[in-house]
């Protein structure tokens, strides 16, 4: 029987239920998964295929995964549903994004409360109606980590599209006139910073009943570039991804807490 059929082994991410824990990081850039391991207890890489690497460890004792959804909405779903499919039930998206609003600055953290709609794979889920949001007590778990490890973070809107070249150079493209009118009504309306899978992450997991919450790296803003502002680049994620170990940390306590 082929892969895509089979009860156990899921298709594209070749893992089956005991490869991962219920709480699992998701990083796009599948480099970034063995930066993300480095913060487990004896990290195992489990799996390998296309753009989906997983290593699987442990946090306070508790069994812990990273995959890397690769870019984009359509791998990101795909991503969620086989690890929802295998037991995970708690996601934290560690990505990189591009600031917005002039007030947040490359090497700033951005955790999303919420994540516009601008892209395809969540209407294939839900109508345009349903906002695409963050799970709160995952949300709860990322301030409180922001806070305590003093990082710079904003906390609210995000934006996702599905081209990375509408956001950087929106007046190449034939249809740049709408691009730009959009763009500039997400900055009036308080728009953070844009990146590509939360809002796909967001209503595919309400569909699948799992939380997921989102931290980002700021990188740079074009918005402070356009104005000649100071615009300070970070490509580093670490200060993002210990923020997102530090927030499991915190859901690991919380969990116990409510179970017990
Ligand atoms: O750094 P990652 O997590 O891949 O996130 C951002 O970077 C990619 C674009 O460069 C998109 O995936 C975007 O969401
Ligand atoms: O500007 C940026 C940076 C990272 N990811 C994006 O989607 N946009």
């Amino acid at each position: 029987m082929s892969k895509a059929y089979s009860g156990d082994v899921q298709y594209h991410i070749n893992m089956k239920q005991g490869d991962v824990g219920r709480y699992v990081i998701l990083p796009g850039d599948p480099k970034r998964c063995v930066k993300i391991a480095e913060h487990f207890d004896n990290p195992v890489l489990v799996a390998d295929h296309r753009e989906f690497v997983t290593y699987t460890g442990f946090i306070d004792g508790v069994k812990v995964s990273v995959t890397s959804t690769g870019i984009g909405g359509p791998s990101a779903s795909i991503a969620l549903e086989e690890l929802a499919n295998i037991g995970a039930d708690t996601f934290i998206r560690v990505g990189t994004s591009g600031g917005m609003d002039i007030n947040v600055l490359g090497g700033d953290l951005v955790i999303a409360s919420g994540a516009i709609r601008m892209e395809g794979t969540g209407r294939e889920y839900a109508p345009m109606e349903f906002p695409a949001v963050a799970n709160y007590e995952v949300l709860n778990a990322l301030v409180k980590a922001s806070k305590d490890l003093g990082k710079k973070y904003h906390v609210g809107i995000v934006q996702c599209k599905d081209a990375y070249y509408g956001q950087h150079e929106p007046e190449t493209k034939p249809v740049g006139y709408e691009l730009i009118n959009k763009w500039n009504a997400w900055l009036k309306l308080g728009a953070l910073a844009s990146e590509m899978e939360s809002a796909a992450l967001f209503i595919v997991g309400a569909y699948r009943r799992v939380r997921v919450g989102a931290i980002l790296n700021v990188v740079a803003n074009q918005e402070r570039r356009k104005l000649g502002l100071d615009d300070p680049m970070e490509h580093d994620t670490e200060a993002a991804i210990v923020t997102a170990i530090e927030a499991i940390r915190n859901l690991i306590k919380e969990d116990k807490t409510v179970k017990n």
